[in-house]
């Protein structure tokens, strides 16, 4: 797969180790010629990877929400800008022009994005998955949870139809590839 939505938080409060590993899988991406299709924003973990998929040779895509513009909030590393009106259309938007989602540790903006996806995907929408980037086991709590729904019954069909977990960037470049 070659166009690739990412996820991932806005902050620049959090662990470097965040940092580190986002840097190798936009390091990655770069190298393997893919295109990062995100928010579009110079903050946290998404202007790390855009900068390392820049720097590594890959194509940036930047999503932009006219608030973002509006903030001067918006990368310098992207090779093309979509704009939208709001949060909701940049999400239908990164759907649609990714061919797979990946999930990096996050805080609501994510979780909002990860969530929009699967609840559209489980009434039909598109067939695309999104990855959970399990980074030091970030998401295990949301893990839990989910299986919890799933378990009492409030899924319409398997999780696993809807989102996979790597635990390692090994296993991101295998379910990727
Ligand atoms: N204020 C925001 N700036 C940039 N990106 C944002 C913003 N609010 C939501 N997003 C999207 O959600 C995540 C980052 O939000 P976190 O709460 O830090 O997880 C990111 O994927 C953006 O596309």
């Amino acid at each position: 797969m070659k166009k690739i939505g990412i996820f991932c938080s806005a902050s620049e409060n959090i662990d470097k180790m965040y940092f580190e590993s986002a840097r190798q899988i936009g390091k990655w991406m770069g190298e393997s010629n893919k295109t990062l299709i995100y928010g579009g924003a110079n903050l946290g973990l998404m202007e790390c990877i855009a900068g390392a998929v820049k720097e590594y040779g890959g194509t940036v895509i930047g999503v932009v929400p006219s608030k973002l513009e509006e903030n001067g909030k918006v990368s310098k590393c992207l090779d093309q800008m979509i704009h939208t009106q709001n949060l909701s259309d940049r999400k239908d938007i990164i759907t649609e022009e990714s061919d797979i989602l990946v999930a990096l540790p996050g805080g609501v903006g994510t979780l909002d994005e990860v969530f929009h996806v699967i609840a559209a995907a489980s009434i039909g929408y598109h067939q695309k998955k999104v990855i959970f980037y399990n980074d030091y086991g970030f998401y295990n709590e949301l893990l839990k949870t989910l299986s919890t729904l799933e378990e009492k019954g409030f899924a319409r069909q398997p999780f696993s139809s809807y989102y996979e977990v790597a635990e390692t960037l090994d296993e991101l470049k295998e379910k990727i590839k």
